[in-house]
């Protein structure tokens, strides 16, 4: 019989438990004992879930308290030694990693200052993964009570047998990366990694485990020869073990692995292959053809990165395909990814539409939609007969619906010129006339729009949502925050101001529910990382804007503020890969539909007296495609040219800012370079200086903010630890282009760990324009 799997589920929870959970023991409301009473609690309702919808392998270790990535750190006790030091308990060491942690000195206890560990995107997705950090001479060891196993345990307690989920060996040192100093190739650490993985392995297998799920997403890059070449002898280890171990299945997904496909096949020790159909549906013709004679395939058919319905139709031919090559009992039917990025349950949307609800399967009716599959290909069509017509039906009707198409949005995008693309002068005059009328100092500072989204913001935004407070007692509200923010500048002494974002509930959503085209969710909640969740609203239809979206508090920030008053908004390519896309139209339509919509909001900025402007795209790196190629080209051209189109409609003198957050800009400068804004604020202080130097060998004409630090911890920066940072970043860039500037907006942080922050970071600033006046 043809199987049914799920990857990975999502850890949140039906309302964001886990959140709640963790950000209570953080704030030291709950005990350690509540918080993993709630995780075991978490992991029980989800595994029963999977379980009543009939799903076969169910998978186990997919729960973690932070991130999945962070919890081998810790199981394979690659933990630096600057969070080893403090011997906390193995939770708050896990957290301190996670997210630093700073603690005064205690009777019973040192003071403990240490930053969080490097955390970067998940592939191409929004998630967030702590980075394995490796030192000269790292050695592993297996943790006590390893994870992995206490979770078998839990659920074979529970009854069911599950499947574990290890990240692989490969892939875990592959996205990792020497320590600050340290010139270890995480890569040649394996062969001391590998006994720790038997070890482990073996355990499962003794408690029981038939199988389980090594993810080794990293095969679907580019990879340097050390690392393809590492797969191999790493997996025939593994499988000289023969049933001392669990028989292993290596997922794949995002990506296609055929150009790596060598590093697995012939491999007929391996039991199974996860791919990924959804992403790339052509590979699986040529992973069938390179199994061996008993190998499985995981056919991943089931997206699991967006929320629309799978089409039962499709997705039955393809796995019969599989079925006709490798036979039924070869053949398991499997979400394509984790469900991980998908919402919890479309049960909690009680506002949706009820057109559109019908397009919509989050992670619970997704394992249903599993089942089903497994069953109709098992038992044949006429088992599963209801379901079959009643999922051609929604497919008919999102296919012939009106509201997907707007015949106006379609006529404006056949009129683009070429013009709409370019600013009127190039740089030189342009920063020319911008300093003629915003006068800034040099080392100008700034911050990246958002300032704390208090208790008292959402409480506020939770009632006018309720209908407890009138729109007009919710504006009066925001004028308020924005007056406390722009006193704060003032005192702070900061140069170009912010409105602080409050009205905001979120730098996509915001937009989403203000753009036509776009569906929105009460509760459709996904982890981005550690407790910090995001509601990614979903495109349904052709986009356009109806009014302005930012103007009303834009306006009235730059009317209350002495300095230039910064407007706020996010780009097109952000918007597009934070929302759930469309999977009808190419993304680059959908691009330029919400660049169209941005340009208009971008040029009544300007009409209403806003003459700085930032157009955020933190998300431009991260759609970039994952292998080098004309799919990257392709995909690049679009982007740079969807953001060039929002900002080229206003004159000279006003100032186009743009941010940039989670970016290796190694292979992706030139696309920085081609956005042509006045001003780039990027992420920078947790990457080295390794990310300046592309700067400077690239020889970056335009100004530019490397964030001097990390916004995402609540520890504070010292003055001197800031100073150090310009420092090094003169070493890189001209005292003339040189903004200074927090790595991200500060809507996580509290007020009080942030006004310390910018002292210092404005003092820092200080310190350099006064030694290079005196100096020049
Ligand atoms: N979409 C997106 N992706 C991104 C980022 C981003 O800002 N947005 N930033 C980067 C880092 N990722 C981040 C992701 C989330 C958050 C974040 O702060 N999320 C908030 C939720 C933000 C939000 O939408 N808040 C809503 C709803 C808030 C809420 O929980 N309301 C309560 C009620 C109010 C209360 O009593 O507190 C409820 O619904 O139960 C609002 O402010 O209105 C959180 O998890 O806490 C920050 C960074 C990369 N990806
Ligand atoms: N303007 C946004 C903010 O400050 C940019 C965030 S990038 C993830 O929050
Ligand atoms: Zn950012």
């Amino acid at each position: 019989m043809v199987q049914s799997a799920v990857l990975g589920f999502p850890r949140m929870g039906v309302n964001r438990d886990l959140k709640k959970a963790t950000e209570a023991y953080w704030g030291g409301k709950i005990s350690q004992k509540d918080l993993l009473a709630e995780g075991k609690r978490l992991r029980q309702e989800h595994w029963k879930i999977q379980k009543q919808s009939g799903i076969d392998i169910i998978p186990s270790n997919d729960f973690s308290f932070y991130d999945q990535v962070l919890d081998h750190i810790q199981l394979f006790g690659a933990i630096p030694e600057k969070y080893s030091k403090y011997k906390l308990d193995p939770i708050d060491e896990f957290f301190a990693m996670g997210r630093g942690l700073q603690k005064p000195q205690t009777p019973e206890a040192a003071a403990v200052d240490v930053p969080a560990l490097e955390m970067v995107k998940w592939f191409d997705s929004n998630y967030h993964y702590v980075k394995p950090t490796l030192q000269d001479g790292q050695e592993f060891k297996l943790a006590a009570n390893p994870k992995p196993v206490v979770e078998f345990l839990e659920a074979k307690e529970a009854g069911i047998i599950t499947r574990p989920v290890l990240v692989g060996p490969v892939s875990f040192l592959a996205l990792g990366k020497a320590d600050r100093g340290q010139n270890v190739v995480p890569i040649s650490l394996l062969h001391k990694l590998l006994p720790v993985y038997e070890e482990l392995l073996a355990k499962l297998k003794e408690a029981g485990a038939e199988t389980v799920q090594i993810d080794e997403p990293c095969l679907v890059f580019d990879l340097p020869p050390k690392v393809k070449n590492a797969f191999k002898p790493a997996y025939e280890k593994l499988a000289s073990l023969g049933s001392k171990i669990p028989q292993v299945v290596v997922a794949t997904y995002f990506g296609d692995i055929v150009h790596n496909l060598d590093c697995l096949t012939p491999m007929s020790s391996l039991y199974g292959i996860h791919i990924d159909v959804v992403r790339h549906p052509e590979q699986l013709e040529t992973v069938m053809g390179a199994l061996g004679p008993q190998q499985v395939l995981s056919v991943g058919i089931v997206d699991g990165r967006n929320i629309w319905k799978t089409n039962f139709k499709r997705a039955i031919e393809t796995v019969v395909k599989a079925i006709q090559k490798l036979g039924r009992d070869r053949v398991i039917v499997a979400s394509s990814s984790s469900l991980l990025h998908t919402p919890h349950t479309l049960e909690s949307e009680k506002k949706l539409d009820s057109e559109v609800r019908d397009w919509f399967s989050f992670a619970v009716e997704k394992t249903k939609e599993l089942a089903i599959i497994a069953k109709a290909v098992t038992q044949g069509p006429a088992s599963v007969r209801e379901e079959l017509d009643a999922n051609a039906k929604s497919m008919e009707s999102r296919a012939t619906s009106k509201r997907t198409n707007d015949p106006k949005v379609k006529e404006r995008q056949s009129k683009i010129t070429e013009d709409m693309f370019n600013r009127r002068s190039p740089f030189p005059t342009r920063i020319a006339q911008q300093q003629e009328l915003l006068h800034l100092p040099m080392f100008p500072t700034t911050t990246i729009g958002s300032f704390p989204q208090t208790k008292e913001i959402r409480v506020q935004r939770n009632k006018l949502t309720k209908g407890e407070i009138t729109e007009k007692e919710y504006e009066q509200f925001i004028e308020k925050e924005i007056q406390e923010v722009v006193k704060i500048q003032d005192e702070l002494e900061l140069d170009v101001y912010v409105h602080g974002e409050p009205e905001r509930n979120d730098m996509v959503q915001y937009f989403g529910e203000r753009l036509t085209g776009y569906e929105f969710t009460t509760h459709a909640w996904v982890q981005s990382y550690g407790s910090r969740c995001v509601r990614p609203p979903i495109i349904v239809g052709d986009i356009s804007r109806p009014a302005p979206m930012t103007v009303k508090e834009s306006k009235y920030a730059a009317s209350i503020s002495k300095k230039p008053m910064k407007g706020m908004l996010t780009g097109p390519i952000t918007c597009l890969r934070w929302s759930y896309p469309r999977d009808d139209i190419h993304q680059e339509v959908q691009a330029q539909q919400l660049a169209l919509a941005l340009r208009d909001e971008v040029v009544d900025l300007e009409a209403a007296g806003v003459y700085v402007i930032q157009v955020d795209e933190p998300a431009l790196r991260e759609g970039l495609p994952l292998r080098q190629g004309l799919e990257r080209e392709n995909y690049l051209s679009w982007a740079v040219k969807s953001f060039r189109l929002s900002v080229s409609g206003v004159k000279d003198s006003t100032q186009i800012h743009s941010h940039f957050c989670y970016s290796e800009f190694q292979d992706f400068f030139q696309a920085i370079a081609a956005l042509d804004a006045d001003v780039l604020s990027i992420e920078n202080s947790k990457s080295d200086a390794k990310l300046l130097k592309v700067f400077v060998d690239e020889a970056y004409p335009r100004h530019i903010g490397p964030g001097v630090y990390d916004i995402h911890s609540p520890r504070i920066p010292s003055e001197e630890e800031i100073k150090d940072r310009i420092q090094e970043m003169l070493q890189y860039l001209s005292p003339d282009q040189l903004w200074i500037d927090p790595d991200c907006g500060l809507k996580t942080r509290q007020w009080k760990e942030t006004k310390a922050a910018l002292i210092n970071m404005v003092n820092a600033a200080k310190f350099y324009r006064q030694k290079y006046a005196k100096s020049s």
